[in-house]
């Protein structure tokens, strides 16, 4: 087993950091637990950079056989750190090991996926216009395209999801996928879950022979280390999981540099969970208490929590409080991530409770610990909710606003009137169905992700999925940070016009030579 050192991973070395020293606080005790990490400074910041620069170049023209291997190496190295990882999160997340036994799968699961995306190689996208030497009035050129890294990526690491989203999570494994190599900022609430992850993937790239540099881990507290790494000139691109507040701030730093970069943020989404009314005629409790399992789902910290329940009032909508009332009542309170987030819930439902335009429809049982969540359920009417922007904020956890419509003409205007968000969620039966055509180009204009009769919670890894969604939920609704599409936001096409053969890229020679799909004059063909 690894023994924790409080050391960054700088390429091969370990180095400590000299800035501030932190520890990880186990969220359901309070208590602070060894050893202590010695945050990093520009220095480390300025080595892990430079490397990864060095290594790009080499790193990017590695075979795809090679970085698959890379990949799937990583992930049997996470999972051979055995119990000793789970133990680890469980203690600095307060998360319960049966959701991190999950997402350590999750996580090797990613990594495996983008090694397959590698094999299979129609990653690239190669396009060719074959010469047209004769055309009149003028010829047509030799045009050869395909997609290379854009080089060093930095990736924040998300504080809900300790494996899934963080240091060899998926930004960390779309972006090696692509032959970037990786500087993390691991989230300073699980540093301890950091390193173990991050020597895995160390260990992993020298038994690969990867280059240094490939991947990098700097620990810190406080915004400076990011803002450095961000800032670096050598990072071509962001991934982040975080705060709206982050996400922004990140997002002014690379474009105040001179050279900006983009930052793929997911920030901020409250998940609009749409009831239609034949659904609601048909089986309003079933839905309360489901709705209810995914509220709660990790003390409510997951990005795709239905934050927001939308309906027309009536007998079907009243079953569904009281259901979900009721199954409310024997929710038991939940360890939050960190004292920070839990602080902030705990301000969010305040405000909800204290605001006279919304009556409280059901609590969870109450808190008994520290930094203990109670989840909550809340109701107001449309016109309240049309005319108060507080009431569209998100409350990370577990607690959501249902807004009372007086009708589906309403309704339609309160979904035109949020923000950008993860998904949206419509219940709904056949009966509804000419409502619902009616609804879905606002609801594509507003999310990443639809669902029918279904729950927001729980995204399927795959080569269909979006988890993302226009702005603020992330920095770039054209992209998505889960799925195989992910591995485009660090991948840029490059033209070559009339080059010789022996310079052309392997992948480009007449003749196929690594048998890719190609675009042939518009013609899919791997001949
Ligand atoms: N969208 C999501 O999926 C998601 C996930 C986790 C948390 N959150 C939200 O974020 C809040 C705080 O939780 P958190 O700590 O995970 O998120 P955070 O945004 O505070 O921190 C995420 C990472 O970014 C860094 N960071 C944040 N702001 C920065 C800045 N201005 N400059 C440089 N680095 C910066 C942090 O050090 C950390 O490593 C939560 O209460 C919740 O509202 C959202
Ligand atoms: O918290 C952000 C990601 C949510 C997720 O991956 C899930 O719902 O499974």
């Amino acid at each position: 087993m690894t023994t924790l050192t409080g050391e960054m991973l700088i390429g091969s070395s370990s180095i400590r950091g000299s800035d501030a020293e932190f520890h990880a606080v186990n969220p359901a005790t309070g208590e602070r637990m060894e050893p202590a990490f010695g945050g990093g400074t520009r220095a480390e910041v300025d080595r892990a950079c430079d490397l990864a620069w060095a290594a790009f170049d080499a790193y990017r023209e590695t075979d795809a056989e090679s970085r698959a291997r890379f990949l799937e190496a990583i992930a049997q190295a996470i999972i051979d750190i055995g119990d000793p990882l789970i133990e680890r999160a469980m203690a600095e997340s307060g998360l319960p090991r049966a959701r991190l036994e999950g997402e350590r799968a999750r996580t090797a699961g990613q990594l495996r996926l983008f090694a397959e995306v590698l094999r299979e190689g129609s990653w690239p996208e190669l396009r060719f216009d074959t010469p047209l030497p004769d055309r009149k009035p003028l010829p047509r050129p030799d045009l050869r395209q395909r997609h290379i890294a854009v080089g060093p990526v930095a990736v924040f690491g998300a504080s809900n999801f300790p494996l899934a989203f963080s240091v060899a999570g998926g930004d960390t494994a779309s972006a090696l996928a692509a032959g970037c190599p990786v500087v993390v900022k691991a989230h300073p609430a699980h540093p301890g879950t950091s390193e173990l992850v991050g020597r895995a993937v160390q260990a992993a790239a020298t038994a690969c022979g990867m280059p240094e540099g490939v991947f990098s881990m700097l620990v810190g507290t406080g915004n400076q280390i990011g803002t450095d790494l961000v800032a670096h000139r050598h990072i071509k691109a962001v991934g982040f999981t975080g705060s709206r507040r982050g996400g922004l701030a990140l997002m002014g730093v690379a474009a105040a540099r001179p050279e900006p970069i983009p930052v793929y943020a997911e920030m901020s989404s409250v998940n609009p969970f749409i009831l239609m009314p034949g659904a609601l005629a048909r089986r309003a409790e079933a839905i309360g208490k489901g709705f209810v399992g995914s509220l709660t789902m990790g003390a409510g910290q997951f990005c795709t929590n239905p934050g927001l329940v939308l309906a027309v009032g009536g007998d079907g909508l009243d079953a569904f409080l009281a259901a979900a009332a009721d199954a409310l009542g024997g929710v038991q309170p939940a360890t939050m991530l960190t004292p920070g987030i839990h602080a902030a819930y705990t301000a969010g439902l305040e405000k909800l409770a204290g605001n006279p335009t919304v009556r409280e429809v059901g609590r969870g049982c109450a808190c008994n610990g520290p930094n203990q969540s109670q989840a909550a359920l809340f109701v107001t009417e449309a016109a309240s909710f049309l005319s108060d922007p507080a009431l569209e904020e998100e409350n990370f956890g577990s607690s959501s606003l249902v807004v009372r419509c007086p009708d589906l003409a309403t309704l339609r205007t309160v979904v035109e009137h949020i923000e950008g968000q993860l998904t949206a969620t419509i219940h709904m039966e056949e009966s509804d169905t000419g409502e619902v055509r009616a609804l879905l180009p606002v609801l594509e204009r507003r999310v990443g992700r639809i669902l029918v009769n279904g729950y927001p919670t729980g995204v399927e890894v795959g080569h269909a999925m979006v988890h993302g969604g226009p702005f603020p939920a992330t920095s770039d609704g054209r992209t998505t940070s889960v799925g195989t599409l992910a591995i485009r936001r660090f991948l840029r096409p490059v033209c070559y016009q009339d080059l010789p053969q022996a310079l052309l890229p392997e992948a480009l020679r007449d003749g196929n030579p690594l048998k890719l799909w190609r675009r042939v004059d518009g013609m899919l063909t791997r001949d």
